[in-house]
């Protein structure tokens, strides 16, 4: 019989319980993500989903339970932690001034890659942005800051990638690329957080998901996604 092969965890949360003002927002949550896997959260607006990515990227105190990154409390005070996780969250943060191209070598050089020309080259070809290269933000669309900030986050190196509804703005054509590119980062031993609604996206990414809910539980990706049908959730 073959060895069932273990994958070590790269993030871990145990008993995980997460909210405001000391009330929890959701059920507590258990799950590792593992080197080369993705872990899916899903469930309605407001269940919780944002609130439990920010505990795991260490913005945001947790009411109860761990979470850990490679077997270390998690702390974006530190800059292993930083140097490890990246992050693509519903926040548009930008420098008015530096273009998009701009953007991406600043973050690129923020985390030591040395000779960033041919990844950024990369990056803007592959998020549409080649032709948007020297634009402003404030002259983008909705929809192709939503691929600057994708494109930021795989810029740089990374154990982890968190992401928060990266389908959002996102045409069909860029979701189902942006899709198969984070099966690529699994491919390459990358382990991946995210939070979605998008049925294709769970479906085509996920190994794992997570219904958050007042009792968050685990379910198979099938389930998870049959729980995405209207008036599932
Ligand atoms: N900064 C905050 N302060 C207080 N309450 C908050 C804050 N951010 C979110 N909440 C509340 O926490 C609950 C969960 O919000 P959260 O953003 O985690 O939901 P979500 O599952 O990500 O939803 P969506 O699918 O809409 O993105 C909501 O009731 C929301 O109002």
């Amino acid at each position: 019989m073959a060895k069932k092969s273990s994958r070590p965890a790269v993030l871990r949360a145990e008993r995980l319980t997460v909210g405001w003002d000391g009330r929890p927002v959701c059920g507590a949550a258990t799950f590792s993500v593992p080197a080369g896997r993705a872990v899916a959260l899903v469930g309605p607006n407001g269940s919780g989903k944002s609130t439990i990515l920010r505990a795991a990227l260490g913005l945001l105190e947790p009411l109860s339970g761990t979470v850990s990154l490679l077997g270390r409390p998690v702390d974006e005070r530190e800059a292993s932690f930083r140097a490890q996780v990246a992050a693509v969250l519903d926040d548009d943060a930008w420098f008015p001034a530096l273009t998009v191209a701009e953007h991406l070598y600043l973050v690129a050089r923020g985390h030591g890659v040395g000779d960033a020309d041919d990844e950024v080259e990369a990056l803007l070809d592959e998020f549409g942005l080649t032709g948007h290269a020297n634009a402003l933000p404030n002259t983008l669309s909705s929809g192709q800051r939503r691929r600057l900030l994708l494109a930021a986050g795989l810029v740089r190196p990374r154990s982890l990638l968190v992401l928060d509804e990266p389908e959002q703005r996102l045409d069909s054509d860029m979701r189902h690329r942006l899709a198969e590119r984070l099966v690529a980062e699994k491919d390459a031993g990358g382990a991946v957080l995210i939070a979605t609604h998008d049925p294709e996206m769970l479906a085509t990414v996920a190994d794992a998901a997570l219904i958050v809910a007042d009792q968050t539980r685990k379910v198979t990706v099938d389930e998870a996604v049959d729980a995405l049908r209207p008036g599932v959730l």
